[in-house]
């Protein structure tokens, strides 16, 4: 048997570092939310215990290192029956790009598989598994926009967001997200105390956007910087950089000027341009 899906991309229209825990770990607080650029993940159940990923066209781990090659084998181990898997990723993501490729393949093959033997694992064993792999993945497997706090994992979906467009820009080059909390350099905890309203209009996300992590990749990449202040030359009403970086969102409430500065800034040597919506529904079934 082989299926299809396609696993988004996230943004973080906020996030907060409130803390350090002893294993290293940054307590959070984000609103997250996928977006319409997809990575695509096929899967093929085989009857031999044979765990296979590639990944073509692009550099990437195709053994034990690739993500979603550990999120099969936990599901099968969690399952408990015979038989394996060849999965198959066409990347579209950028990788180690702040937008949570790895985390969402990942996702996707949790459910997907899951899906495909007869669903035999709860939500909550999928939210475990999930958390093994990493921070960001169960998001994914929620898989709505979502208040994200904890590590990421305790999340509270929000129903009402605007139908605004983004323009994402990645510069081309790889950020380790270890790397930039390994930076931080937290001395005091974040407050949030005087976070402002959502109620799901543009004017709350663009009162909202605040990434603590910023800072440290800007230092490091001036480049980052560079593109927020061409997405605001473009029009953008406001713009962010996701994650850990190295992209940047911009606002958008018109498609018409989204699309001019998809335009204008897809000319721009080095960089990647994708106009994007956000996304409504959990990894999407071809
Ligand atoms: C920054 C964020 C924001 O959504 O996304 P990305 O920029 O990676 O997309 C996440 O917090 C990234 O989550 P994820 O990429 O799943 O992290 P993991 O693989 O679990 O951990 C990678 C590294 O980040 C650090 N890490 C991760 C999450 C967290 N809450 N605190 C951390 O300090 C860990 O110490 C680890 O060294
Ligand atoms: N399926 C995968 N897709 C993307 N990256 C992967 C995958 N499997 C392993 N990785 C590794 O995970 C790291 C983080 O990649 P990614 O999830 O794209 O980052 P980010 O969350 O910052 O967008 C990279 O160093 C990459 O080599």
């Amino acid at each position: 048997m082989e299926r299809v899906f396609l696993a988004p991309a996230k943004i973080n229209l906020c996030l907060h570092v409130l803390g350090r825990r002893s294993n290293g770990y940054h307590e959070l607080l984000m609103l997250m939310q996928p977006v319409s650029l997809t990575d695509r993940v096929t899967l093929r159940l085989l009857d031999e215990p044979v765990f296979e990923v590639e990944c073509p066209e692009v550099q990437l781990a195709e053994g034990e290192q690739n993500i979603a090659l550990r999120a099969a084998r936990a599901v099968f181990a969690r399952v408990g029956c015979g038989g394996g898997v060849r999965v198959r990723v066409d990347k579209k993501i950028p990788v180690a790009a702040g937008l949570g490729g790895g985390s969402s393949d990942a996702a996707t093959v949790l459910t997907g598989l899951n899906g495909m033997l007869g669903s035999p694992l709860s939500t909550e064993s999928l939210m475990c598994e999930a958390l093994k792999l990493g921070a960001d993945v169960p998001f994914f497997v929620q898989g709505t926009s979502s208040w994200a706090r904890g590590v990421g994992e305790r999340l509270d979906p929000v129903d009402k967001m605007p139908a605004v467009w983004y323009v994402l820009v990645n510069p081309g080059f790889a950020v380790s997200t270890a790397w930039v909390y390994g930076n931080l350099g937290l001395t005091s905890p974040g407050d949030v105390a005087k976070l402002p309203e959502f109620s799901g209009l543009t004017d709350d996300l663009l009162r909202l956007l605040h990434n603590d992590l910023e800072r440290v990749t800007v230092a490091r990449y001036p480049e980052v910087d560079r593109i927020k202040r061409a997405l605001l030359e473009q029009g953008a009403l406001g713009a962010l950089m996701s994650g850990s970086g190295p992209t940047v969102f911009g606002v958008f409430s018109e498609k018409d000027r989204a699309t001019a500065a998809y335009e204008r800034l897809r000319s721009v040597s080095g960089w990647s341009v994708f106009l994007v919506q956000p996304l409504r529904s959990p990894t999407v079934y071809v």
